[in-house]
């Protein structure tokens, strides 16, 4: 379904990618594991056409990643990123943002739908009216991940998604995640992630 080939990648002499491949298949949920600095969320800033690279392919369902099919990699990949968003606004008009965009406008989002699921991730019902600014970094997370589930797309990609939650909120977001029919790749170095075989590992 997602195909990295043969990907390079150095900011001056900084060689973050040499000769990288990764193929992930419909459904898989896949754990990226490397130190610090190795590139994982560069990864997903390449395959969401954010960074370019210096040389390589990407596909995504036989597409591959170029400026006329950014549009249909952007639209189909659900991401929550470690950079939040700041804008000054509170969490319901921020949501009612994002779902008013030409692509989200199709899915229809109330507050009881969202409700569900944030009281699901141990969140207060208040949450809403909070300025997204003044959330805590555990806050942030949940409502990124909230968003990215309402998105309802092909392919999620999370970036550092539980790093600041409590254990028990963990267990919940993480059991979460890994019942869902969708293909995701995740970033973290918890592992609480490692259960079994179900979850692939790919480790540089
Ligand atoms: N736009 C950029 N310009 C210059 N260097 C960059 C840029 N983006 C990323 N880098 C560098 O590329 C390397 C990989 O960064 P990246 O954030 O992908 O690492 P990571 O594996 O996700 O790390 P962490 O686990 O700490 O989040 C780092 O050395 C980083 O400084």
């Amino acid at each position: 379904m997602i195909q990295f080939k043969d990907i390079n990648l150095s900011f001056h002499n900084n060689i973050v990618f040499k000769n990288f491949n990764l193929k992930v298949k419909k459904g898989e949920k896949l754990l990226l594991k490397a130190h610090s600095g190795k590139g994982k969320s560069t990864l997903f800033k390449v395959l969401l056409g954010f960074q370019r690279i210096d040389n390589g392919e990407i596909f995504f369902n036989n597409k591959i990643l170029n400026k006329y099919n950014l549009s249909y990699f952007r639209r189909n990949i659900g991401y929550v990123s470690q950079d939040v968003d700041l804008r000054n606004k509170n969490v319901w008009d921020l949501i009612v943002d994002i779902f008013s965009y030409r692509h989200n406008r199709h899915i229809k989002i109330t507050k009881d739908k969202v409700l569900n699921i944030a009281t699901y991730f141990n969140l207060f019902t208040d949450i809403l009216d909070k300025e997204v600014s003044q959330l805590s970094g555990g806050e942030r997370q949940r409502i990124g991940l909230i968003i990215c589930i309402l998105l309802d797309r092909q392919v999620w990609l999370l970036d550092e998604i539980i790093s600041g939650l409590d254990k028990e909120t963990k267990e919940i977001v993480v059991d979460y995640v890994l019942k869902q029919d969708k293909t995701i790749l995740i970033i973290s170095h918890d592992k609480i992630w490692m259960r079994d075989d179900f979850v692939r590992i790919k480790e540089w």
